[in-house]
C-alpha cells in the first residue's frame, strides 16, 4: 500500500497562563492511500488538535507531516493554500453560510479557488448529484435537516477534487439513522473518487462501520493503532478493550463468579467467515463435551466481520485440551479470561 500521509513525532503544546500542556504528544503514524482512517478517543484526547494539524489549521509545535512525501509543516504560504484546496474538510456543525443557498454554498469553494464563472454551475450540479441533493439546490441551510446540511458540506469539501478528506466529528450532531446514511455516503465517495479519508470520532460505531484502520488516542498519546479488524478482534490496551467491549455487564458478573468458584471461562475470537460457522457444535460432537455459552457478539466491520464467544467447556482435562487445540488448529483464537 502506498503511504499517503506519514506523521512523525507530532506534538502540540498549548501554554495556559504559564503552564505548558501537551494536547498531542509525540504521535507517529502512517495513513495509506484510500484508507478510511479512524481516530478515536474520549473528549480531550487530542483528536481535534491532531486532525487540524493535518491541514495546518493548527500549527504543530514539533514533528513532521509528510503528504505524498512532502513535509507540509514546512510549506510556504502559497503552497499551503494549494495543499489546503486538495484537502477537503467537514465539521460537526457543518459551517455553512446561512446567507447563501445550497448551490451558493458549494459554489463558494470554487469561487475562492478562482474557477471561471461558466465552469462553476456545471461543477456544482455534478457535486449536488454526487451527494443526492439535486432537488435542494435553491434551498437555504435553515430549511435543511442536519443530514442534508452535512451533504452540502461534503459537496463543498469535494469541490476542488481533493485527494484527502478530513472529517472532524462529522456525524456527532446527527441522529443514528442519519449518521448511517452519511457514513454510507462517505464510504461511497471514498470508493468512487479514490479518496483518503481521515476521520475523528468518539463513537466506536463510526469506526466499526467505515474505517479500515484505526488509531486510539488518550491524553494526547497514541495508545493503539492497526487494522480495525485487529483492534476489534484483539484490543491490546485497557482503554481500547473498554471501547470495543464485547462483554455485556451480566457476563462480567458471571466472570467474577467463575473466578470465585475456580471455573475457567474462555473467550473465542472468530474472524471473517469463521464467525458464521458452527464450530461449537462440531467441537461438542467431536469431543463429547458440554459447552456452557455465557455470551457472544458478532461485529460487522466495514469490510469484514469478527465474532466473540464466551464459553465454559465442561469435560475431562484431556478432552478439554484436545478441543482447545482443535479450535486453535482451525485458526480460532482462544483466550483465557
Ligand atoms: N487553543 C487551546 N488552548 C489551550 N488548550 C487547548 C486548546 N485547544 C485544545 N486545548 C486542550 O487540548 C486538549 C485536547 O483537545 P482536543 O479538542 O484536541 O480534544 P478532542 O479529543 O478533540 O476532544 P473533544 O472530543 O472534546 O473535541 C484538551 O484538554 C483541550 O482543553
Amino acid at each position: 500500500m502506498a503511504k499517503h500521509i506519514e506523521v512523525k513525532n507530532l506534538t502540540k503544546i498549548y501554554t495556559n497562563v504559564d503552564k505548558e500542556f501537551k494536547a498531542v504528544d509525540d504521535i507517529s503514524l502512517s495513513i495509506n492511500k484510500n484508507d478510511i482512517y479512524g481516530i478515536m478517543g474520549l473528549s480531550g484526547a487530542g483528536k481535534s488538535t491532531f486532525i487540524r494539524m493535518l491541514n495546518r489549521l493548527e500549527e504543530p509545535s514539533s514533528g513532521e507531516i509528510y503528504v505524498n512525501g512532502e513535509n507540509i509543516v514546512e510549506l510556504p504560504k502559497k503552497r499551503l493554500l494549494e495543499y489546503r484546496r486538495k484537502t477537503g474538510m467537514i465539521f460537526q456543525h457543518f459551517n455553512l453560510l446561512s446567507s447563501r443557498d445550497v448551490k451558493g454554498n458549494v459554489a463558494f469553494a470554487l469561487e475562492l479557488a478562482g474557477w471561471p464563472k461558466n465552469k462553476i454551475e456545471p461543477r456544482v450540479d455534478e457535486l449536488l448529484e454526487l451527494v443526492g441533493l439535486e432537488d435542494k439546490r435553491n434551498v437555504y441551510p435553515s430549511q435543511l435537516s442536519g443530514g442534508q446540511k452535512q451533504r452540502v458540506a461534503i459537496a463543498r469539501a469535494l469541490a476542488n477534487y481533493p485527494e484527502i478528506l478530513l472529517s472532524d466529528e462529522a456525524t456527532s450532531a446527527l441522529d443514528p439513522r442519519t449518521t448511517v446514511s452519511i457514513l454510507e455516503l462517505l464510504k461511497n465517495i471514498q470508493k468512487k473518487l479514490g479518496l483518503t479519508i481521515v476521520l475523528i470520532t468518539h463513537q466506536m460505531e463510526v469506526i466499526r462501520k467505515v474505517c479500515n484502520r484505526t488509531a486510539i488516542l488518550s491524553d494526547g498519546k497514541l495508545i493503539e493503532e492497526g487494522s480495525t479488524k485487529e483492534i476489534f478482534l484483539n484490543p491490546k490496551n485497557e482503554l481500547t478493550r473498554e471501547f470495543v467491549s464485547h462483554i455485556a455487564p451480566e457476563t462480567e458478573n458471571k466472570k467474577e463468579k467463575m473466578k470465585i468458584t475456580g471455573k475457567q471461562m474462555l473467550k473465542l475470537n472468530f474472524q471473517g467467515e469463521q464467525a458464521e460457522k458452527p464450530y461449537i457444535s462440531d467441537m461438542v460432537k467431536k469431543y463429547g463435551l458440554d459447552v456452557n455459552i455465557l455470551g457472544g457478539t458478532i461485529d460487522e466491520l466495514a469490510d469484514d466481520k469478527v465474532g466473540h464467544l464466551l464459553v465454559e467447556i465442561l469435560g475431562s482435562d484431556t478432552d478439554r485440551n484436545s478441543a482447545i487445540n482443535w479450535l486453535k488448529e482451525n485458526k480460532i483464537e482462544v483466550e483465557e479470561v
